[in-house]
C-alpha cells in the first residue's frame, strides 16, 4: 500500500525558519568603510600596562569545533547518482559533469556562491557603491561514497579523504523515483542511505581513533608515572583519545553529537575526524513532490535525524527544479516557471528555490557569520568564524589593520536600516567605539582604525 504523503511543516523542516535566525537575517542590515586614518602613536608602557590587567568578569569561551579559520568549505556528499554534482552545479552556476551513471564524479571540484543577504542588497541600494561584493560559500563536489568505502569498496579511502578535506557536509539523499536513473543498492531508500553513509563515516573515525589511542598507549606507557608537563599533557591528550574513542566506537555516535569541554575539542580539532563536522540534509525531490511539499519519506528522513543526530537540519529540494530556475534567464521567466508549477499541481502557497536556504544554511553550520564595510566605493561582506575579535575580524581585510589595531566604530544594520544615515545613527548615540576585546556579530556596520605607524616602530 502506498505510504501516506507528507505535508511539508515549519516544524517539520526547522531550516525554513533560517531567515528569521539572529545571525542571518534577511531583515537587518550593514555598512561602510571609509578612507584609513593614521592617530597618534600610543605609548607602548600604557599598552602594555593594560594588556596585564585582567580583564573583569572574564567569560571562558567555547572553542568550536571545526578548523579555526575564515576560509570554512562545504563538501556534496551521498552514494553515486543521487544528485550531487546537479546540486553542486545549480548552487554554484558550475557544469561539472552530471551524468545518469554512477562514480560519474571522480575528482573533487570547488566552486563558490554568493551568499543571499537583504541586507546587503538594501546596503548597496543605500550606498549605490561602484563596487558589490557579497559574501561567498565555498562548495566541493565529492565523488559518491558506497557502502564498504571505508574498507576501499567503490572508489573507496580516496574519496573518504576528499570528505576529510571539506569543514562540513551537505548530505544529499535521492528521494525522487525514477526507473531511468540507476541507484547503486537497487531501489530507492533515502533512510538506508542516510545509515549507509554515516556509517562508512563512523567506521572511518572508530579506526582512525582505534589507531591514535594505540599509538598514544604506547607512548604513555613508557612515561609511567610522575613526569614533566609535557609527560601530563600526554597523558591527558591519551585519556581525551580514549573517551572519543568509545563514544565513536561504543556508543556508536557522531563526534560532533558529544558534549565536549575545550580541552577536549582542542584535542578533537587535531584529529581531523568525519563525524566531527556538521552536516545539512538535503532531500532531492521530484519536481511534482517538491511542488505539492509532500513525499513519503520526509517524515521518516526526519524521524531518522531526530533519532540519529537530533537537531540537524532537513531541507527538502528539488535539483529538477533548481535546474529549470537556472536555465531561465530572467527574474520574469523564473517567476513565471514557479507559478506554472503551482498552477500544474494545484498547490494554494506559492512555490519558491530552495537554493537560499541551502547556502545560508551551509553558512550557519560551519560557524560563519560577516560583518559590513560600506561606502560609495564598495559594499562588501567580510566573513568571519562566530567568536572573532575584533582586531581578527580587521585583519580579514588586511592584515595591518590586525597588527596596527586602535578600535572599530560599530554599528548596527538595523540602526542604519531604521534611521536612514550614518548621521543619524551618530545623533542617536548608536555608533559606538569598541576595543581589541569586542566581539564582532553578524551584520555589524564597521569602520576600523588602525595605527601603521606602531607597525613601522615596531620593525
Ligand atoms: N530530483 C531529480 N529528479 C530526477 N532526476 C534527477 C534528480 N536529481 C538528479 N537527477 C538525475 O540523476 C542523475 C545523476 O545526477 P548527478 O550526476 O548529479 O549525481 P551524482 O550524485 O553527482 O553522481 P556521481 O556520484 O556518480 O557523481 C542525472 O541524470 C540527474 O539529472
Ligand atoms: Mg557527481
Amino acid at each position: 500500500m502506498q505510504e501516506p504523503l507528507l505535508a511539508f511543516s515549519t516544524k517539520l523542516f526547522r531550516v525554513q525558519s533560517c531567515f528569521q535566525h539572529p545571525i542571518i537575517s534577511t531583515t537587518a542590515r550593514a555598512y561602510c568603510l571609509g578612507p584609513l586614518f593614521l592617530v597618534p602613536h600610543r605609548s607602548s608602557s600604557t599598552r602594555s600596562t593594560r594588556s596585564k590587567m585582567p580583564p573583569k568578569n572574564a567569560v571562558v569561551e567555547k572553542v568550536l569545533l571545526g578548523r579555526p579559520s575564515n576560509n570554512l568549505k562545504m563538501g556534496i556528499v551521498g552514494l553515486p547518482n543521487v544528485g550531487k554534482s546537479s546540486t553542486f552545479n545549480v548552487l554554484t552556476s558550475s557544469s561539472a559533469s552530471a551524468e545518469n551513471f554512477p562514480f560519474c564524479t571522480i575528482d573533487p571540484q570547488e566552486a563558490r556562491c554568493p551568499v543571499p543577504d537583504a541586507r546587503f542588497d538594501w546596503l548597496c541600494d543605500h550606498y549605490k557603491p561602484s563596487s558589490k561584493v557579497p559574501a561567498f560559500l565555498t562548495v566541493f563536489d565529492i565523488a559518491g561514497l558506497v557502502k564498504g568505502a571505508s574498507q576501499g569498496q567503490g572508489l573507496g579511502n580516496a574519496f573518504l579523504s576528499h570528505v576529510r578535506a571539506v569543514d562540513g557536509i551537505f548530505h544529499v539523499v535521492r528521494c525522487f523515483d525514477d526507473e531511468e536513473i540507476v541507484h547503486v543498492d537497487g531501489e530507492v531508500n533515502p533512510v538506508r542511505d542516510l545509515e549507509t553513509i554515516s556509517e562508512e563515516l563512523r567506521i572511518k573515525d572508530e579506526e582512525g581513533l582505534a589507531k591514535k589511542v594505540e599509538e598514544l598507549g604506547a607512548v604513555v606507557k613508557r612515561l609511567g608515572g610522575g613526569g614533566t608537563a609535557q609527560d601530563k599533557a600526554k597523558k591527558e591528550e591519551y585519556e581525551i583519545l580514549k573517551k572519543v574513542y568509545a563514544w565513536v566506537a561504543e556508543e556508536k555516535k557522531e563526534v560532533r553529537k558529544g558534549t565536549w569541554s575545550n580541552k577536549e575539542v582542542e584535542v578533537i580539532n587535531t584529529l581531523l575526524l568525519l563525524t566531527a563536522k556538521p552536516v545539512v540534509y538535503l532531500a532531492n525531490l521530484s519536481e511534482k513532490d517538491f511542488a505539492r511539499k509532500k513525499n513519503k519519506w520526509l517524515a521518516k528522513i526526519k524521524q531518522w535525524i531526530d533519532t540519529t543526530n537530533p537537531g540537524d537540519l532537513l531541507i527538502p529540494y528539488s535539483v529538477t527544479v533548481e535546474a529549470r530556475l537556472a536555465d531561465l534567464k530572467t527574474p520574469e521567466e523564473r517567476s513565471e516557471y514557479l507559478k506554472s508549477l503551482q498552477e500544474r499541481y494545484e498547490v494554494p502557497a506559492p512555490i519558491t528555490s530552495a537554493l537560499p536556504k541551502i547556502i545560508v544554511s551551509g553558512y550557519q553550520v560551519l560557524n560563519l557569520i560577516y560583518y559590513f564595510t560600506g561606502g560609495p566605493d564598495e559594499v562588501r561582506a567580510w566573513t568571519i568564524r562566530k567568536g572573532t575579535k575584533a582586531p581578527q575580524a580587521a585583519g580579514t581585510i588586511h592584515t595591518d589593520f590586525e597588527k596596527g589595531f586602535i578600535m572599530a566604530e560599530v554599528m548596527r544594520y538595523e540602526d542604519l536600516h531604521e534611521l536612514g544615515s550614518d548621521n543619524a545613527v551618530k545623533a542617536g548615540g548608536k555608533y559606538v567605539q569598541k576595543g581589541k576585546e569586542y566581539v564582532v556579530q553578524d551584520g555589524d556596520i564597521i569602520y576600523f582604525k588602525f595605527n601603521v605607524t606602531t607597525q613601522a616602530k615596531k620593525k
